[in-house]
């Protein structure tokens, strides 16, 4: 779960006096997460989250976090909207931390999605790709290339603990990526993280999107490689191609994928197989037991990485070329 920072109701009740937001009726923890403090409360007014920034989160980013809902809902996107202080700032502080309230979004992320689902989340990742056209804010990802040798650096002594041989595949894996790695490709602002966890349905109607903190600015297509990665493989580790075309169509469906970004989806699928491989052997290998998470197991990104390194055409994806 993640509830890293605990609150006291007196300071939460003394945080809601900056708002306009009601009066506090109950609140309780969200067990779901892995970034951030989650809390879900009702008011006399309406739910809301309210969010502990932790330890990933760089406070300089806030502003972007929040200013990028903002920029997207207005732009026709279903996200959660933060909702402002009295005197007009999106951040305030609670226990210490940086906190903000954002509007409760209905509806529940999927456990068991289809490639019915697969094609709404591919239309609406496009919806937001184009939504955040025009966004005045800019953040570059601390999480390409130069981030995942950074943490590669402070896993791989202890690489080979989680898998023998781990230590040269991941090597060679880095230097392959930084040498072909993709530059002239359409970018712009991309979630970065749009697993099944953020992505909510209403029944098979897509409600929304949340968790816009790794968002940033990168290849669009990148976020695409992202999605494949995240929603069209099944839990035996098998790619579903039916899944695949159906997040493909979705996307293209609202902006179609230049024959460039297509050439270059084996090896982006590579890269976003490894940022999440690295993010979570990071926190595997130092996350202490009975921390108060669920840590994600690392090797499942490894096989989605072994996977796309045999790809030999982007048709393999589910691509109709
Ligand atoms: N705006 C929202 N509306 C409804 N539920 C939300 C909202 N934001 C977060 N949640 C709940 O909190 C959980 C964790 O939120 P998330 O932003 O994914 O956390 P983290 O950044 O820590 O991964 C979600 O799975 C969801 O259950
Ligand atoms: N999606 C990442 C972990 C980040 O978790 P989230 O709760 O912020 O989506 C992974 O699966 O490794």
């Amino acid at each position: 779960m993640a509830v890293y920072t605990d609150i006291a109701e007196d300071d939460l009740r003394w945080f809601l006096t900056e708002y306009d937001a009601g009066t506090l009726l109950s609140y309780k923890g969200i067990a779901e997460g892995v970034e951030n403090s989650n809390f879900l409360l009702h008011t006399s007014k309406a739910p809301l989250i309210l969010t502990l920034y932790e330890k990933r989160v760089e406070k300089s980013d806030l502003p972007f976090f929040l200013g990028l809902m903002q920029h997207l809902s207005a732009g026709g996107l279903s996200c959660p909207l933060p909702l402002p202080r009295k005197d007009g700032a999106l951040l305030g502080t609670l226990s210490g931390r940086p906190a903000a309230l954002i509007s409760f979004l209905e509806g529940m992320w999927l456990r068991k999605p289809e490639a019915k689902h697969c094609r709404e989340v591919g239309k609406a990742l496009a919806q937001m790709h184009v939504a955040g056209e025009g966004f005045a804010l800019t953040r570059p990802n601390a999480l390409s290339l130069e981030g995942w040798q950074v943490l590669w650096d402070k896993s791989e002594a202890r690489a080979d603990e989680v898998e023998p041989g781990l230590q040269n595949e991941i090597r060679s894996e880095l230097n392959f990526l930084r040498a072909h790695w993709p530059k002239d490709l359409p970018d712009g602002v991309i979630h970065a993280d749009l697993f099944p966890d953020n992505v909510f349905f209403l029944g098979d109607e897509l409600s929304g999107l949340i968790d816009f903190y790794f968002a940033c600015n990168d290849l669009l297509a990148y976020d695409v490689s992202i999605c494949l990665n995240a929603w069209c493989f099944e839990k035996d580790g098998a790619y579903n191609i039916t899944k695949g075309m159906q997040m493909l169509e979705g996307y293209q469906s609202v902006r179609p994928l230049s024959e460039a970004e297509i050439k270059a989806l084996p090896v982006l699928s590579r890269g976003s197989a490894l940022r999440f491989f690295l993010t979570r052997l990071y926190d595997w290998l130092t996350t202490p037991e009975g921390a108060m998470v669920t840590k994600k197991d690392p090797l499942e990104y490894l096989r989605k990485l072994r996977f796309h390194r045999q790809i030999s055409s982007p048709v393999e994806y589910g691509l109709s070329l």
